[in-house]
Formats: C-alpha cells, structure tokens, sequence
C-alpha cells in the first residue's frame, strides 16, 4: 500500500520506516530541509535505537522523503504526526497541526478518488471533529465521510524504544466515524504487523481514540507520581520504597511496571499531555484535582533533591556534577527533563555547574545554559565536584565507583536509583 507520514520527528520517522519494513512503500514529507535530506540519506534524524537500520535499508527504495505535500496525492492514505505543544497556560496549542492539515487539505484538492487522513499526533477530544476535519474540508473541497475520511490512530511508542513498540504494541486503536472504507484501509495497514498474532484493536469514535491516549499516558504518568508520594513518605520512615514497590508490584491489580520512585517523570508528552488534559478538563468545566496533584508531587522531586543536599554542603561557589541530562535513558532528547529543575536550582545556590549526558543531551542543553560546563564523562564531572546529583538511570552510572573518589567531597544523591552505595561515598537516595 501507498503511505504518506506527514512530519518527520519522534514519532513519523520511526512509524514510516517501520511502515517501510513491514512492506508499504512510504513518503515521509517534512518542511525541514535537513530532516528531508537526512532521511534520503538513510540517516535518522533524531537519535532511536533500531531506526539507523531500518532507514540504511529501506531509504532510496521503500522509503523515500520529500518537502512537497502534493506527495501524498500518490498515496493510499496520509498518518499525521506533527507536534502538539503546550501553550504558555498548558493547553494544546494546534498551530503547527493546523498548519500542517491545512497544506494536507491543499494538496487533496488535486486528487481524485478516496483519501485517508490518519491523525497519530495526540490532540484533546473533539480536536479532529471540531477543528482539523471542518479544515480538511475547507482546503480540499471535499467532504468528510464522502470523498474523503479523518481517523485517529493514536500512537503509544516510547522514545529509546519507538521501534520495538511499534512492532509489538499492546493494542493497536482505530479512531473512526465508522466508515468502512476507513477502517478497512487502517486494517490493510496494519495487517503486516498484526500478521496472526493476538493483538486487541480497539476500534471506537474519533473522540474516544483521542481520550484513550491521553487517559493512557495520564495514567502512567499518575502512577509515577502515586510511587514518588509514597517514595517520600518512605525516605521519612527510613522506609526502602523499593522493596515495598517490588512487593506491591506483584498485585495484579497494580503491576509491576512504572514503579521506579525518584526525579520524577518528563519527557516530551508526559509534561505537555497531563498539562493539555488538565486545561481541556477545565475548560469542560471540570476541575482536575488530582492532575493537579500528580504534577505537584512530580515538580517538587527535583527541589527535594536540592534540598538533600543542602543538607549536606552549602554549595554556592562549588562545582556541582549533574549526571544526566536527558529526559530518561536512550535519548537524547531534554524536552521536560527534570535535569532542568535541577540545573536551575544549582544556579540559584551558586553552584559552578558541571555536566555529563553520553549522548547530545549536552549540546541542547548548551543552548538553554550556556554557563553549566559540559563535559565529556561522568569522571570529568565528579572530579573535584562537591556534590553530585544522577539524573538519568545511564547503565553506565550503575558502573561508577573509583570516579566518586575523585571528588572534593564524595556527596552522591542518587535521584534514579543507579548508583551502588558503598562506604567513601555520603550516599543519599531520593526515595530509599
Ligand atoms: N515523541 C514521542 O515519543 C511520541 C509523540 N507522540 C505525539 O506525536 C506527535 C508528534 O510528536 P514528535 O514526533 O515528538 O514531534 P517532533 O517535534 O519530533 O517532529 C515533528 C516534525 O514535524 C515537522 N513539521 C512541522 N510542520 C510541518 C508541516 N506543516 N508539514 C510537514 N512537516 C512538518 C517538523 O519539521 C518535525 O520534523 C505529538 O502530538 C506527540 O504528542 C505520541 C507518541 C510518542
Ligand atoms: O506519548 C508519548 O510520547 C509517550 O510517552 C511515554 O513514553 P516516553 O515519554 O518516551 O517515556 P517513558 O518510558 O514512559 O518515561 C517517561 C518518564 O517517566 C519516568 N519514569 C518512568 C517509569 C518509572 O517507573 N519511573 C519514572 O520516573 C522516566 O524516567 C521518564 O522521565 C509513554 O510511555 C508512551 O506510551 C507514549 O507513547
């Protein structure tokens, strides 16, 4: 079959080359030249695991990239994954997903015959009703659910695992009006992944699709925070909230999975997508107390961090390593990294900052602080540093040990449970 991913980044460069693999011929279309270029090339443009494979394989031949839209207009069926940002009060800001539906609906003018448009990206309820199909309409000339359709396929990939989440998904959601033709072209698309194996389609409305994403990463996202509050009350009892968290993990009802109490949760969709629900909630009419209070406990893990270590050296003055800087391990991305909360607080205290991340977490971080200095290994940034603050659960954190000996003063809070406490080092895990 003939896809078209619209937007490139996280999400549309995984999902079209996994596309491409599984044996549709794809046209990744991107406004960014570079992007283009890169993929044309059978280089990934952000850093995923899996994805330099896939694209050395399948670029220049199943998989092909271009910045013109009038692209899709060869294709089957269009799957949009353009971002979804918060705006400044934490609602959903549609701009670019607009913008992006808008030249999506300019090149279908020019088409004949029925035309899919699959919205991935994760939009509030009533987004692809109320807002991007009456666009489509508008741009293309033609109606929705007649010449051509809106489904919202949502997409559940982690970053650092976006491959192997795509190819082995917990369930696979079709968003529709019901139109046949519609849920057939989703099924043709997907049929190479399901092949015979037992995964649940979930299919339901354009508005339930929309909910179920947010409701799944909300949750998530409310479970971390659920582990940090009781990591919390943990630490205050001398408690070891790991163990308690191993034995409750093994409830059925509670599970094991996101359990892991420290920092706290970022991201690029955990932060933007309880902040968009919270606003939309309200704008509803409905006050979403305890979203409220889930980002409340997540907000207040990196200040607590600060604050073990106030308790241990007055850092103003004195180098500071930060180890970590990406959001969680296998990225480079920053995007809500509680790495951030942490750098700010330093710099409130004074502190020379030194920093370590073993991807390019480093050079976007350069950018929003320029006065933290990066270094190239978590043994440079503990040499001689007063205090050291782990961030991100690198395995090769797990590995430290004589690079502690080097510091100033051998200071370690841990906020990810990853380093080994061992006597020489003055050990402090957030939660444990
Ligand atoms: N990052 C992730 O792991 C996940 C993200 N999502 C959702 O997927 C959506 C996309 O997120 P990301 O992939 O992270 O975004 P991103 O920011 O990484 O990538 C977006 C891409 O769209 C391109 N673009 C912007 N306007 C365009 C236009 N008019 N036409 C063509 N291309 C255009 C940009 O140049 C960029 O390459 C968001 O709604 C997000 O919430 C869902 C699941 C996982
Ligand atoms: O919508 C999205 O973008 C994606 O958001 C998350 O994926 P992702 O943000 O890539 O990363 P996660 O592995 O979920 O981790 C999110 C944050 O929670 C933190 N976390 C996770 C698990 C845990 O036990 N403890 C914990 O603090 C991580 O360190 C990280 O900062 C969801 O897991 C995906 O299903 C979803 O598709």
């Amino acid at each position: 079959m003939n896809v078209s991913v619209v937007g490139s980044g996280y999400v549309g460069s995984s999902v079209a080359a996994c596309f491409a693999d599984l044996g549709h011929d794809v046209v990744a279309i991107d406004i960014d030249d570079g992007v283009v270029e890169r993929l044309n090339a059978g280089e990934p443009p952000i850093h995923e695991p899996g994805l330099p494979e896939l694209l050395s394989e399948h670029a220049g031949d199943r998989l092909r990239a271009t910045t013109e839209h009038a692209a899709l207009r060869d294709t089957d069926l269009t799957m949009v994954a353009l971002p979804t940002p918060s705006r400044e009060d934490g609602s959903i800001d549609l701009s670019i997903m607009e913008a992006g539906v808008r030249d999506i609906g300019e090149a279908l003018a020019e088409k004949d015959g029925f035309h899919l448009v699959v919205i991935k990206s994760t939009v509030v309820p009533g987004t692809t009703d109320e807002r991007l199909a009456p666009l489509l309409e508008e741009t293309s000339g033609r109606t929705v659910g007649e010449e051509i359709d809106v489904a919202v396929n949502p997409e559940f990939q982690r970053e650092g695992t976006a491959v192997e989440d795509f190819l082995n998904p917990d369930k696979i959601v079709f968003g529709t009006a019901g139109d046949e033709r519609s849920l057939s072209l989703l099924e043709e698309l997907y049929a190479p992944l399901v092949g015979d194996r037992e995964i649940p389609i979930v299919r339901t409305g354009r508005r339930e699709a929309e909910m179920i994403k947010y409701a799944n990463n909300v949750f998530l996202a409310s479970k971390v925070s659920i582990i940090n509050e009781l990591g919390n009350i943990c630490k205050g009892f001398g408690v070891d909230s790991y163990e308690v968290a191993e034995a409750i993990g093994l409830d059925d009802r509670i599970g094991a999975a996101f359990l892991r109490s420290g920092v706290g949760w970022g991201g690029s969709c955990f932060p933007k997508d309880t902040d968009a629900l919270r606003a939309a909630a309200r704008s509803a009419g409905y006050e979403p107390e305890l979203l409220d209070a889930v980002v409340g406990v997540n907000d207040r893990q990196p200040r607590r961090m600060l604050e073990l270590l106030d308790g241990h050296a007055d850092v103003a003055g004195k180098r500071v390593a930060v180890l970590g800087l990406a959001f969680k391990p296998g990225t480079d991305d920053i995007r809500g990294s509680r790495a951030k909360l942490v750098i700010e607080g330093l710099a409130e205290r004074g502190a020379e900052i030194v920093a370590y991340d073993p991807t390019t977490a480093a050079e976007h971080m350069r950018d929003l602080y320029p006065d933290v200095e990066y270094v190239d290994s978590a043994a440079e940034a503990l040499a001689g540093a007063h205090g050291a603050l782990v961030v991100t659960d690198w395995d090769e954190f797990a590995a430290l040990d004589e690079e502690f000996d080097a510091m100033a003063d051998p200071v370690v809070i841990d906020g990810r449970r990853i380093v080994e406490r061992r006597d020489g080092i003055t050990y402090e895990g957030l939660t444990w």
